[in-house]
């Protein structure tokens, strides 16, 4: 086996479960199984390289320029990366022997959630690698991304695990050994990849100590009261951190404990199905967040996907929030030049982020340079009323920080390029020796012009000249004839002799063979200096991250409130009232999602429709609502939850007005959607998911339920539907609707005080459907799924068979259930299927009118008399 051969194997045996990028010259190696894997994964070509034990070893390589590409093509793919660099040169191996391999090891393991690189990440997203220990029956979750520094933690019981983990829907999941069969599934649930770590990260006496000498504390007391299960995940996060990044520890916040208790509770089910942040389909556009970000900046971006994902139960914070974007909508003309600004501000946080591992370039300090000065004038643009509370303390972290911006302003050239390595950042005129240096680098030969010219006037011999060539470098020529004058006293004390030649006198001064090693090493003199001056710069910037993480939260919070208050007033959102009541009476609301739909695809207003579920005393609020199918049942029902949520995340919401008694709980579910990939038969998940409200939903709860039942035959569906809605109001006696297509379940309304009915109004024209989309008080008589399954293209003939058998059914109901099998034996088998046939449609008296028109005959006069004719032929 060849050394290099074993350094490998050595290195790999230490990141069995990562790739590992080994580095030689210009390429990054793979090498054995990593190879085949890698080729694969990246769609490059697998060749070999030598033997090992008698087998050819497989090799595929890609070059370190384009590394970041590949790296996220292998971490999109769910691999995890070791980095493996040289430590030393070739050359520097060889001093120790021949044979001697370069220095090796890993500097960085890559997995999902522990990424800095723009290119490897969501600007608009967070990117977390979440731990969760338990100690006992006692459990805590904490969540990091590195890429902004924010640390969290909660406590959390295992019943919870499912919905934090869909609330921060994280990249990687950190558990111990022990508990990973149990998080295993969770967390494939919401996209996470699992790394188990061994028992030992998660001890909780190790952890305390990390996290005080990480803080540089006395004790974790510092950050508040932990529990043991809560330092023990931010103990492993910690740890982790320490692997991946081999001591390169990023800038993180003190940790924040997050009460699961101030949070409404939405659990995986609801969030997918009310497409919070991600369709069904798991894409951004089509979701909630789409069509209500209009954030500027990524901070701003990020704090929106946050808040979205955890609306409060709590409502100071709710009024206060909301007072920040009633501000911009009194002043509306304040929004456009904040805006304006914001537009123009780096992504601070990942910039510092970067910087604190090590990991930054050049730019990094211009975002942080360009970030900290635009901010600096934002509270210029704020008229000078009153500001809300948390936009006072938002302005106030704004300013402050002209030290580091001049500094950096003065260090850096406005445009800097990507990487330090390549030098060419730091401004002419901030540092002496590196302007000497550039200066020798660019101007060698007017420097050497200069001196030639100084020589010249000292000896008095025109004729002098600095030359150059290889052997001898920079040398200073006369002719033979001024030999004499030249070596000897005074100019022999200066002018060093070196060579003879027919012609000439060749001579070097101590200043010119200084000038020439400054010349030759002045390229990389500047490349060092700079260096030098990244360094110093990239450590102020670090020490004043606290500072520096303050302002990006500043300002992410201001952009939020700004692009609230624009959505609302283009959109004429109305601001909600908020309060401990159980009061949920909105009026004219919409759903924005499809609201933006219709209005993109040009397809007619929303209809907007009202919804008073006031709860009295300890009862219940439902709304029974029934309709045809393609009416706007479900389109309904998720309007009042997302008004509900957007309520209590601070923001306006679509409606004309809109009272909103805290909801703490929020759960929607539809009835028989397919989860085939967790292998359940689409009932019984229907079943589990009810089964799950039922058991949790309290009196600030509020239930959307969209068809429950649906899922089984008839009988079945029905009954169950029946007894969910006594349940939900007798039992749960929380604010819900209940959409369903049992018209039998209208006479619950009689019984149960807390139960209305509504539907969803249809008109009826010549066996066609027309969608009025408004929901009214009152029970629906029909189904229309005849009429409805007609406008889907189903062929003629079975849409009047589906009529002779519907009318035979009903006319059974009407003569008493029990005779239903009786006519549905009767129902003549083959008579009814049939030949298709086309219909010709009933001509209308419009239809009639315009066959005796000949448009070319009639004068103007007449074609808009006849207009007038068919308008009111129309109407009749
Ligand atoms: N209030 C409204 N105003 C205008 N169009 C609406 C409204 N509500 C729904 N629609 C339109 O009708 C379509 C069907 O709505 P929705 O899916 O809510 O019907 P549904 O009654 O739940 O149907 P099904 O019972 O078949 O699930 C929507 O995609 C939308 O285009």
């Amino acid at each position: 086996m060849t050394p290099m051969m074993a350094q490998f194997l050595e290195i790999k045996a230490q990141y069995k479960d990562a790739l590992l990028f080994y580095r030689m010259g210009d390429f990054y190696e793979m090498f054995f199984e990593d190879a085949v894997a890698a080729a694969e994964a990246l769609d490059i070509a697998l060749t070999k390289r030598g033997k090992h034990q008698g087998e050819d070893i497989p090799m595929c390589g890609v070059p370190v320029h384009a590394a970041e590409n590949y790296l996220l093509t292998l971490i999109r793919k769910g691999f995890r990366v070791a980095v493996c660099e040289q430590l030393e040169s070739p050359a520097e191996a060889k001093k120790r022997g021949y044979k001697s391999v370069v220095k090796r090891d890993v500097v960085r393991l890559v997995t999902p959630g522990t990424l800095t690189e723009e290119t490897l990440l969501e600007a608009r997203k967070h990117n977390y690698l979440v731990a969760y220990s338990n100690i006992r029956d006692d459990g805590a979750l904490a969540w990091v991304d590195i890429s902004t520094g924010e640390l969290h933690v909660t406590p959390c019981p295992q019943v919870k695990i499912s919905p934090e983990l869909a609330r921060l829907a994280p990249r990687e999941v950190l558990v111990s050994d022990n508990n990973l069969n149990a998080l295993e599934g969770i967390a494939a649930e919401v996209g996470a990849s699992v790394t188990a770590l061994a028992p030992g990260s998660f001890d909780s006496a190790s952890a305390s100590a990390r996290l005080t000498k990480f803080f540089s504390v006395k004790s974790t007391d510092a950050f508040g009261q932990f529990s043991r299960p809560e330092i023990s995940a931010l103990g492993a996060l910690l740890d982790y951190l320490e692997l991946t990044q081999k001591g390169q520890l990023p800038s993180i916040r003190p940790p924040v404990r997050e009460d699961h208790r101030s949070i409404m509770q939405i659990d995986p089910a609801t969030r997918r199905n009310l497409e919070i942040t991600q369709t069904i389909q798991g894409e951004r556009k089509g979701s909630l967040l789409s069509v209500i970000d209009r954030t500027m900046t990524a901070g701003g971006a990020r704090l929106l996907f946050k808040r979205l994902s955890a609306p409060l139960v709590t409502v100071d914070p709710l009024h206060q929030r909301l007072a920040c974007v009633t501000y911009f909508v009194d002043q509306p003309y304040a929004i456009e030049p904040v805006r304006d600004t914001l537009r123009k501000i780096p992504d601070i946080d990942r910039a510092l982020s970067r910087l604190s591992v090590e990991r930054g370039g050049p730019r990094d300090l211009a975002a942080i340079r360009d970030g900290l000065d635009h901010a600096s004038r934002m509270s210029d643009l704020f008229p000078s009323t009153e500001t809300p509370e948390i936009l006072t303390n938002a302005l106030a972290s704004t300013v402050g920080h002209d030290d580091i911006v001049s500094h950096l302003s003065e260090a850096l050239v406005a445009e800097p390029p990507l990487l330090a390595r390549d030098g060419g950042f730091v401004s002419a005129g901030y540092d002496p020796d590196l302007d000497e240096a550039r200066k020798l680098r660019d101007d060698g030969r007017k420097v050497i012009a200069e001196l030639q010219a100084t020589y010249s006037g000292d000896t008095g011999i025109s004729a002098l000249k600095i030359k150059h060539n290889n052997v001898l470098g920079y040398f200073i020529e006369t002719p033979a004839g001024h030999a004499s004058k030249m070596m000897s006293e005074p100019l022999s004390t200066q002018f060093i002799h070196r060579q003879t030649t027919a012609n000439a006198v060749r001579f070097t001064t101590n200043d010119l063979s200084e000038l020439e090693t400054k010349i030759l090493n002045a390229g990389e003199r500047a490349l060092s200096i700079e260096a030098r001056v990244f360094a110093e710069l990239q450590q102020r910037v670090v020490e004043a991250a606290n500072q520096i993480g303050a302002v990006a939260d500043a300002l992410a919070e201001i952009d939020l409130y700004a692009a609230f208050a624009d959505l609302a007033i283009e959109k004429n959102w109305c601001k909600p009232s908020v309060d401990t009541s159980r009061i949920f009476d909105v009026v004219d609301g919409r759903h924005p999602v499809v609201e933006a739909a219709l209005q993109a695809e040009n397809s007619g207003p929303f209809v907007a429709n009202s919804c008073d579920l006031t709860a009295r005393e300890n009862s219940a609020a439902i709304w029974l609502l029934t309709g045809p199918n393609m009416a706007g049942k479900s389109t309904f029902l998720r309007q009042n939850a997302l008004i509900a949520l957007l309520a209590q995340i601070g923001s306006y919401v679509p409606a004309t007005s809109a009272h909103i008694g805290l909801v703490s709980q929020l759960f929607s579910r539809v009835g028989a959607s397919d989860d085939l990939a967790r292998g359940r038969s689409t009932f019984m998940v229907e079943m589990v998911e009810t089964a799950a409200i039922l058991n949790q939903a309290d009196e600030r709860a509020m239930v959307i339920l969209d068809e429950i039942g649906r899922g089984t035959a008839t009988y079945d569906g029905l009954s169950i539907a029946w007894a969910t809605l006594e349940h939900l109001h007798s039992a749960n006696s929380c604010r819900a609707l209940f959409a369903t297509h049992y018209h039998e379940l209208t006479a619950l309304s009689e019984s149960l005080p807390g139960v209305e009915n509504a539907t969803v109004t249809v008109k009826d024209w010549e066996n066609e459907i027309i969608f009025l989309h408004e929901v009214r008080k009152g029970a629906s008589d029909r189904s229309y799924g005849v009429q409805v399954a007609k406008l889907a293209g189903l062929p003629a003939s079975v849409v009047d068979r589906a009529r002779v058998v519907l009318d035979q059914l009903e006319a059974g109901e009407r003569e008493g259930g029990g005779r239903s099998k009786e006519l549905l034996d009767d129902l003549p088998l083959f008579s009814t299927a049939p030949a298709p046939q086309v219909t010709a449609a009933a001509s209308s008296q419009v239809e009639d009118r315009l066959e005796d028109v000949i448009p070319d005959d009639l004068s103007p006069r007449e074609a808009l008399q006849l207009v007038y004719e068919l308008k009111a032929l129309a109407r009749r």
